[in-house]
């Protein structure tokens, strides 16, 4: 369990990033934090590790403060899947995803095959090891970024926009993936987003900010759709838009779901 308690982070030149901001984010779950530009969600996601050091407030994992850990040692304990994947461009993908195994002092031959072992995990031909990231594609170079958050099997995985540069094609097959290999590793991520249906898909709980880090509302999908908090949140996630306002209408004996324009988006399953 990761929890915020009542944290603020002024930045040296006067920003006022996040205040007072308090959350509870449930193990082995996706928590997504979702707001527009510079509403202070990147800045969260890196108290977590102590890229970014409070200002005041406490950030706790498993009820241990994280400002009494050695922020290097607790790096290496918590993945990191950063926008762009960012990887080193002069070594090679397997090299790349090695890093934090080498990093921690695993031998250079356990590493190269742990770093296999995952990339296979996140559905990589094997034969893409031997490549530079600029001969991979775009969400090549995600899912590498993701293999290599993963490597070193960390309890917590933080990803910063991670698939905000890929087409909307690869960044729809990247969020399936990801929910698969969810299912299956059951880590606890926090993903930050400004896409509010990646929020959605991806969120067992998603927190909406505002400016300044402010909860504009937490809570799963589903009760945010049926209970928005506020006018900002219902234009936020869309209520106020035609495709989020569904009803049932029957046609040719079925009962089609259509949205507020008339566009039929789906059937009712009778089962
Ligand atoms: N090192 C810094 N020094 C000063 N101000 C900063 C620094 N880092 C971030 N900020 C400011 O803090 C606020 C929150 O930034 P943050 O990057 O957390 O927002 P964000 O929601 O992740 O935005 P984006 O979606 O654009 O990445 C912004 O006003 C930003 O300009």
């Amino acid at each position: 369990m990761i929890e915020f308690r009542s944290v603020s982070k002024t930045f040296a030149d006067g920003t006022a990033a996040v205040r007072d901001f308090n959350l509870v984010l449930p193990s082995h779950t996706t928590t997504v934090f979702v707001g527009s530009s510079g509403c202070g969600k990147t800045t969260l996601l890196r108290m977590v590790n102590r890229l970014v050091e409070p200002s005041s407030g406490q950030v706790l994992i498993d009820d241990v403060d994280v400002a009494t850990r050695h922020p290097v040692e607790l790096r290496r304990s918590i993945g990191y899947v950063m926008q762009h994947a960012g990887l080193l461009p002069h070594r090679r993908v397997l090299d790349n995803v090695a890093v934090p195994l080498r990093l921690s002092g695993v031998s250079r031959a356990e590493a190269a095959a742990r770093a296999l072992a995952a990339l296979e995990t996140v559905g990589l031909d094997p034969v893409l090891a031997r490549r530079y990231p600029r001969q991979l594609s775009g969400g090549q170079q995600q899912r590498v970024g993701v293999a290599r958050g993963l490597v070193a099997d960390p309890n917590i995985l933080l990803m910063d926009e991670p698939f905000g540069a890929v087409d909307p094609i690869v960044r729809d097959d990247l969020q399936r993936e990801l929910l698969r290999l969810q299912r299956e590793l059951g880590k606890t991520i926090v993903f930050v987003t400004h896409d509010v249906d990646e929020a959605f898909l991806l969120g067992d709980q998603v927190v909406i900010l505002r400016k300044g880090g402010q909860i504009a509302q937490a809570g799963t999908p589903a009760e945010i759709l049926a209970d928005p908090a506020d006018d900002f949140v219902r234009s936020f996630v869309g209520l106020d838009r035609a495709r989020r306002t569904l009803h049932i209408e029957e046609r040719a004996g079925r009962q089609v779901v259509v949205d507020g324009d008339g566009r039929p988006a789906g059937v009712l399953d009778p089962a």
